[in-house]
């Protein structure tokens, strides 16, 4: 069935009608003037049969709970909880959403690497470091620095597709150096994704002086020679400052020194980029880092210690960057870097190291699955890269995605080095909002947050960071705590960037107190104490945000609000990804829509365009290419369909000013080219424009996914029912994770509860919250069908509505007008609180109903 979106909301429905109007915004509806008033919290507004589910509010307005001893015997329901890491232990857990961070990666990887050197003769200078990054100006392309001697390259590689580029920082007046980085994909507002953009602060604390370049080389000589416990320590101490190893790092670096594949699972801000920085140093050859992120790598370029010298080769730069940056690593050490997927950088040299940085990726049932990321097996890496040594590093790994990703990259389970999933410096608490109203959840989680901030510890604290899911949360939020005396901005990637940076100055500064933001502030900075206004959208995201804090090692504190209301927000985005068996059929017959002749051709898919005629999300597109059973485009000896190519804008529009395009064509072979292909809509035509300056123009746009078919599927109901069958299996190895709590016991358990999850497989054995129907349920949707007659659905996309959830083909602009959807900081839907599966048996059903009476 096809859809189509263009059908106006329905204002009716079965359910009893409400008193005030659900989808008046509470919140975003700004006062006429800038307000000097207090900016109260939003009261109960709002009564719906939602907020039935929840039963009434309570007096407190969270049950927020301390330990009243160390052993933590009375609780206290109106301070606030202070517990050490590893006090409390049972369940915690959080919805688990698909994360949407998939970007369609085709033979040029999303991923990063960096190529560190071997460093034999060490000069270190005072020259300027690579990681010194400003924003607004383009990545350097990748200079290597000359200060190290002869040997020694480090070429870090971002084949994500990322616009934004770095380069050096060229004043040092200021005190913090800034440079931009794209943390991560976030959700934002109804579900759409959002590559949140952020700053990444250089303090100018000096870890410790460094030693003089002679006994740096000393050191670095006597571990070569003798890699024992005292002479890597003593390497530790002369390049790094550092007095000795934390715990997992010799390990590490020694079975890694002994060309061990080794997977090593540390905290955040544990030290794991030790683990490699020193082999590369003592290693002959060449050590490769792959990220996901060209933030996190940008990242790990800055904690380079000078007498390593590195660089960044990313898909973001141009063919000249590229090639210079290739050039530099030729004349040093580095061999060959191409453009592409990772596998062609390196094809023509070996890797003594190669560094698999946030491994969990590797594994399509971890948070953060890339399909970049899938292609890293260790046989290809071994066949195209002679890869000797693979070194796997995460924080956040759950037993299962640890097997998976150890099994792809073959490292034995007796070489894994896994110490504690949290750091002992962490004090983590969590507050309650209890069963409430929809509004009233919100305005009392406000209340709590400043009652929070007005007490022990953290008005003591200089340097908070409040993490909210929703950008207007942000603004709202920090509004109201000035409103409240509490010196607070608020950060997200909507706001120009050179305030951005102003505001992350005046945090360091200390000039605020709070910073109000989404997750994409706080990298680099070490120092501050982390409140999660909003829930999180995994426990393993949870543990990477709470990583930011307490990097220095002193004791933090970390806080979390848990609402009913994001819980299920939170759930209802997880389902915004699904797809249905048939809309796979009909876009694999698109992608395969050619003769069997064509197959030497280059074909395109135009995302946006695919992406609302099969109503899935472009994120997600990506995961039909990357099955490693059907379309993996590099497996050995498996099925291969298609050959993927760089994503490019296939669209090209041309406009003829002075002479006619035909008249043209008779004088220019290259106009007639074009000409000859104009007909053509997809693929892409190359040809020097500058020839014909100030007669055409020309303006390409339509960014596409590209391929060239290999092999024609036989079977394609067969493919689109494993592809069916995958997905599904994706999506509920993240819906049928953490479902919730269920009580302010469970809730204090959040160590144990963290720890306990990581141990197991994810899926966590807390029941579901959610309801397995409505007695208004079907009612509702056979109202909703009548007043969209108009509009084609399937049961999956009735689903997404009722859970106030848009999609491609049914955006929230259109479908939020639905009397389904409550507008509050973000939107939520009526029927949120019903199994999704359910809503789609309902939906089912009333659809063929209504088609049969249609039909009649
Ligand atoms: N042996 C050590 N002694 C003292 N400090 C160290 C030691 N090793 C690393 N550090 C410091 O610890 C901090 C965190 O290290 P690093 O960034 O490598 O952590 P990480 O485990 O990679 O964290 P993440 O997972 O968040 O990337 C850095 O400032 C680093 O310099």
């Amino acid at each position: 069935m096809d859809s189509d979106s263009d059908s106006g909301g329905s204002h009716i429905s079965a359910t009893p009608p409400r008193n005030s109007s659900p989808r008046q915004n509470v919140f975003l509806s700004k006062p006429k003037k800038p307000p000097r008033e207090v900016t109260k919290p939003p009261s109960d507004r709002i009564e719906d049969d939602f907020s039935d589910k929840f039963g009434p509010p309570s007096a407190l307005l969270f049950q927020i709970c301390r330990p009243s001893s160390p052993n933590h015997q009375g609780l206290t329901l109106n301070s606030i909880d202070t517990l050490p890491a590893g006090y409390f232990a049972k369940s915690t857990s959080f919805s688990k959403l698909q994360r949407a961070s998939l970007s369609f990666e085709s033979s040029e990887a999303s991923s990063a690497a960096t190529v560190l050197p071997k460093v034999d003769n060490l000069c270190v200078t005072k020259k300027k470091h690579l990681n010194l990054i400003r924003a607004n100006e383009p990545l350097p392309p990748a200079k290597l620095r000359k200060n190290i001697g002869s040997e020694g390259n480090f070429v870090k590689m971002n084949l994500n597709r990322n616009k934004k580029r770095f380069t050096n920082r060229k004043g040092q007046k200021s005190r913090f150096n800034y440079r931009r980085s794209k943390r991560r994909v976030k959700s934002k507002g109804e579900g759409e994704v959002e590559m949140e953009e952020g700053f990444v602060v250089e303090g100018t604390q000096e870890k410790k002086p460094r030693k003089n370049n002679h006994s740096i080389e000393e050191a670095v000589s006597a571990a070569k020679y003798d890699p024992s416990d005292e002479n890597l320590v003593r390497l530790l101490n002369e390049m790094f400052g550092y007095e000795s190893f934390r715990d997992g790092q010799l390990e590490t670096i020694k079975m890694v020194l002994d060309g061990k594949s080794t997977m090593l699972v540390l905290p955040t801000g544990a030290g794991k980029t030790m683990c490699y920085q020193i082999p590369a140093v003592l290693l002959r050859g060449i050590t490769v880092v792959v990220s996901p992120l060209l933030a996190l790598m940008i990242d790990q370029l800055k904690q380079l210690p000078s007498a390593i010298p590195g660089s960044v080769l990313c898909s973001s730069q141009t063919p000249q960057e590229a090639a210079q940056t290739l050039r530099l690593v030729q004349d040093g050490v580095i061999k060959v870097l191409e453009r592409g997927f990772l596998v062609n950088f390196f094809m023509e040299f070996s890797v003594s190291l190669l560094v698999v940085d946030e491994a969990h990726c590797v594994s399509e049932w971890s948070h953060n699955f890339r399909p970049s990321y899938m292609r890293l097996r260790a046989s290809l890496l071994r066949a195209r890269l002679h890869v000797g040594c693979i070194l796997a590093m995460t924080a956040t790994v759950t037993t299962s995605t640890l097997n998976a990703v150890m099994s792809a990259l073959e490292i034995p389970s007796t070489n894994l080095i896994q110490k504690s999933i949290l750091r002992d410096n962490l004090l983590l608490s969590v507050s309650l909002s209890g069963n409430r109203q929809v509004a009233t959840v919100i305005s009392y989680r406000m209340k709590a947050l400043l009652k929070l901030i007005k007490s022990s510890p953290f008005t003591e604290l200089h340097s908070i960071i409040i993490y909210c899911k929703f950008q207007s949360e942000t603004d709202i939020i920090s509004r109201y705590l000035c409103d409240n005396n509490i010196s607070a901005k608020s950060y997200h990637s909507a706001i120009p960037s050179r305030e951005r940076c102003h505001i992350q100055e005046l945090f360091c500064s200390n000039k605020i107190k709070v910073v109000v933001a989404t997750v994409a502030f706080g990298m680099g900075l070490d120092k501050r104490d982390v409140i999660h206004y909003s829930l999180p959208e995994s426990l393993e995201e949870y543990v990477q945000e709470i990583g930011r804090a307490g990097r220095d090692g002193r004791m933090s504190y970390c806080h979390l609000f848990f609402d009913d209301v994001t819980y299920f927000k939170l759930r209802s985005l997880m389902y915004s990804e699904g797809v249905d068996e048939y809309a796979i059929n009909k876009f694999l017959c698109q992608v395969f829509a050619s003769d069997v002749n064509s197959q030497e051709k280059i074909h395109s898919i135009i995302k946006e365009s695919a992406s609302r005629r099969y109503d899935m999300k472009e994120e997600v597109l990506p995961f039909y290419f990357c099955d490693a059973d059907t379309f993996n485009t590099v497996g050995v000896g498996e099925v291969q369909y298609l050959r993927l190519l760089p994503q490019l804008n296939v669209t090209c529009s041309l406009n003829f000013y002075k002479t006619s395009p035909l008249l043209l064509a008779e004088k220019d072979i290259v106009v007639s080219a074009i000409l000859k292909k104009s007909e053509a809509k997809q693929g892409q035509y190359v040809f020097d424009i500058s020839v014909l300056k100030g007669e055409i123009t020309y303006e390409v746009k339509d960014p596409a996914f590209c391929y060239s078919i290999v092999k024609i599927p036989e079977d394609f109901c067969s493919l689109s029912t494993h592809l069916t069958k995958w997905l599904l299996q994706v999506e509920r190895s993240k819906s049928g994770k953490p479902q919730g709590f269920h009580s302010p016991q469970q809730m204090l358990c959040l160590q144990r509860e963290i720890l306990g999850y990581f141990k197991g497989d994810g899926l966590h054995h807390v029941p579901s919250k959610t309801n397995q129907s409505s007695p208004f349920l079907r009612a509702d949707i056979k109202v909703f069908l009548q007043s969209n007659s108009q509009a084609k659905f399937t049961p999956r996309a009735i689903a997404r509505i009722m859970h106030g959830i848009g999609s491609p083909a049914y955006p929230s602009a259109t479908w939020a007008k639905t009397h389904f959807w409550y507008k509050l900081l973000f939107t939520i839907g009526r029927y949120t609180h019903v199994d999704f599966q359910a809503i789609m048996e309902a939906a089912k059903a009333e659809l063929m109903n209504f088609v049969g009476k249609d039909i009649g």
